[in-house]
């Protein structure tokens, strides 16, 4: 159907017929917008010690965060929210968007089977073992495996991912709160049109829409765990010679006191 607005686009196309001129879809934009695989310029070559496997690991991460924050600024919505509130968003949730982007890169490459960092650094068994967080590796693949379990899509993905952009947000609020909110309403509205694309009726789409709800509340646990691996990783870096790029030295130390002094909030969308 053609709302008002849509409706006043029409476009004249060729003698007499007009074809409606929409504007593109939240999805297609989000598959636009969608940043390219980063290489992680794994040395092969130098052995699989926990120091140059986590190191390779941030040096990845500082170059995923570069194309997170290009991906956030021309996210539908985002420039919208003051420049303070981008900052403390992407600042609060950039292990969770690159552990839920992990997570579809280890489901669509590996089944589930390896965590698939990049396409030079994929984690086999041996290399969790080695890169002293085999639990959080374990935790991560788990997530994966529920991708394939669900059959999870790729629009699913996109406003799942989203919605874990604007999921963590500090205890005494955002500077334009409403603006946030209204944001944060609309993405679930995407997801719940990118389930029913998925399903066949309603019932099977509030179940899945309660499922993945339910995974996105999972991910927050698990990267819970992670932060506090990153911030001790962190803090220990020179005596545990592991290197850490200007990106994440940035993002990091201004993060650690806020999480620490309990700022943050993490908004749920089912009770414990
Ligand atoms: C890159 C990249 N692709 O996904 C992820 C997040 O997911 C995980 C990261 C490690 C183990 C897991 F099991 C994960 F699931 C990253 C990533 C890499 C390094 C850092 C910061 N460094 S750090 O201190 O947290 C550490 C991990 C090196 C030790 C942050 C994100």
């Amino acid at each position: 159907e053609l709302n008002a607005s849509a409706a006043n686009a029409l476009v004249p196309h060729g003698p007499g017929g007009i074809t409606p001129f929409l504007p593109p879809s939240i999805c297609s934009v989000l598959e636009l917008i969608e940043p390219e695989e980063v290489y992680s310029g794994y040395d092969n070559t130098q052995p699989d010690t926990t120091d140059h496997l986590l190191s390779s690991l941030n040096r990845l991460a500082g170059k995923q965060m570069v194309r997170m924050v290009k991906w956030a600024k021309v996210l539908p919505g985002f420039r919208g929210l003051p420049i303070e509130d981008q900052i403390t968003l992407i600042q609060y949730s950039w292990m969770c968007l690159s552990s839920f982007c992990l997570s579809w890169r280890s489901y669509k490459h590996t089944n589930g089977q390896m965590l698939y960092f990049a396409p030079d650094l994929i984690f086999n068994e041996d290399r969790m073992q080695q890169s002293a967080m085999y639990d959080l590796c374990l935790g991560m693949r788990q997530v994966s495996q529920e991708f394939l379990r669900l059959q999870l899509s790729y629009d699913e993905f996109l406003s799942m991912k989203v919605l874990l952009l604007l999921s963590t947000v500090p205890k005494e609020g955002l500077k334009n709160q409403a603006a946030f909110e209204e944001m944060r309403v609309n993405y679930i509205k995407e997801l719940r049109r990118s389930v029913g694309k998925a399903t066949n009726n309603s019932g099977q789409t509030w179940q899945r829409f309660f499922q993945l709800t339910k995974l996105l509340d999972a991910m927050h646990d698990l990267v819970g765990n992670l932060l506090d691996f990153c911030f001790y990783t962190f803090r220990e870096s020179r005596a545990l010679k592991v290197e850490f790029p200007e990106m994440l030295v940035e993002i990091i130390s201004d993060q650690i006191p806020k999480v620490e002094s309990g700022l943050t909030h993490t908004i749920y969308f089912h009770k414990k």
